[in-house]
């Protein structure tokens, strides 16, 4: 890798788009918190617990991410995992996080929404006020519970559209298709939350194209099989639908046999808006910038296209076009400055 490309991923200022709060719970703080609540976990170690992220496909790792969740109780836990993560990508450049967050996944263990809501803000409005970098929370419904269940949490999360603004779908793709959400994705859009889904990470081009006319989503959290329809391809193109990928999570879940094989590239070729992005670095072996760092060199990115990838992740976010072009000409500014030095 050249000085260059290297300097840019370092430096480039980054928004992300595709993080799972729950996902960045790294094992030192899993074990912390266990005892601190005095959960027991089947690992003694570090060492164990990294040992158990090996994954055949996606419900391994989700069996393992729901467990390892069971250690967060209090706000004061939702916050230190949350603030972990920010201080983290601080480093790498970030300046603007749309941060998934699995409410289901707590409620249905007694923890209140409130108190997972309550703890995950403190340490965001920490953020903006000590890092200068800003937020917007996406509250996903878990796709392997019944819809009532997922309009439950709707009904929580309407007490707060202060905090929440848009509304996800993720879990086990395979025998959960976008149907079985409509009509809680149509309520959540009658609230005025914006819809975005995980589709076609193992599922198919049809559960994509189920996601954009049945749910109405504005942004596809990993989107790959919808390369495997050109006709949705040129679709994606055309109306410009933002594509959050996650190259290293692609691979620990063997989506794809190599780094090589990431879609990201043919995307950003076909013309589609392509943003890259860590899902649950905890879990894949790697933040933001281990992702950026991984393509460039598997796919053979160009500065050029390391410079778009980041231009991309404003473009594909929910914030004001006034903003997205202040970030973007943030990102400019850090390009001269590093061919200056
Ligand atoms: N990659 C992923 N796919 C679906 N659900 C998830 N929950 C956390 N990470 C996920
Ligand atoms: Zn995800």
């Amino acid at each position: 890798m050249t000085d260059f490309a290297n300097a840019l991923i370092d430096r480039l200022p980054k928004a992300e788009l595709h993080l799972h709060i729950e996902g960045t719970l790294e094992p030192e703080l899993m074990l912390t918190l266990a005892k601190r609540n005095k959960v027991q976990l089947p690992y003694e170690s570090v060492e164990d617990v990294a040992k158990a992220y090996e994954f055949d496909c996606l419900q391994d790792f989700l069996d393992l991410y729901y467990m390892g969740m069971s250690v967060l109780q209090t706000e004061r836990d939702f916050h230190d995992l949350t603030w972990a993560y920010l201080l983290k990508v601080k480093a790498d450049g970030l300046t603007h996080v749309e941060m998934f967050f699995d409410p289901q996944a707590h409620t249905d263990r007694g923890i209140s929404f409130e108190t997972v809501l309550g703890g995950i803000v403190l340490a965001l409005e920490q953020a903006n006020r000590e890092l200068g970098i800003t937020s917007k929370l996406i509250m996903c419904f878990l796709r392997h519970l019944p819809e009532e269940q997922a309009f439950d949490a709707l009904e929580c999360a309407c007490k707060h559209k202060d905090h929440i603004f848009a509304v996800g779908l993720d879990s086990s793709e395979k025998g959960f298709p976008p149907p079985l959400f409509e009509r809680v994705f149509a309520a959540a859009r009658g609230e005025g939350f914006t819809p975005v889904a995980h589709v076609g990470e193992e599922g198919t081009a049809e559960n994509v194209r189920e996601g954009l006319d049945l749910l109405k989503i504005e942004r596809i959290d990993h989107g790959n099989q919808a390369l495997s329809d050109p006709e949705l391809t040129a679709r994606l193109a055309r109306q410009q639908t933002p594509l959050t990928m996650c190259p290293l999570s692609n691979l620990r879940l063997k989506g794809i046999p190599t780094l090589g094989h990431s879609p990201v590239k043919r995307a950003m070729d076909a013309g589609l808006l392509v943003t890259v992005n860590s899902d649950d670095p905890s879990y894949f072996g790697g933040y933001l910038n281990d992702n950026y760092r991984a393509i460039h060199q598997a796919l053979d990115l160009s500065e050029k296209d390391i410079i778009k990838l980041a231009k991309n992740s404003f473009a594909a976010s929910f914030i004001s076009d006034s903003e997205k072009q202040a970030h973007i000409d943030a990102i400019d500014a850090v390009v001269e400055e590093i061919k200056k030095s």
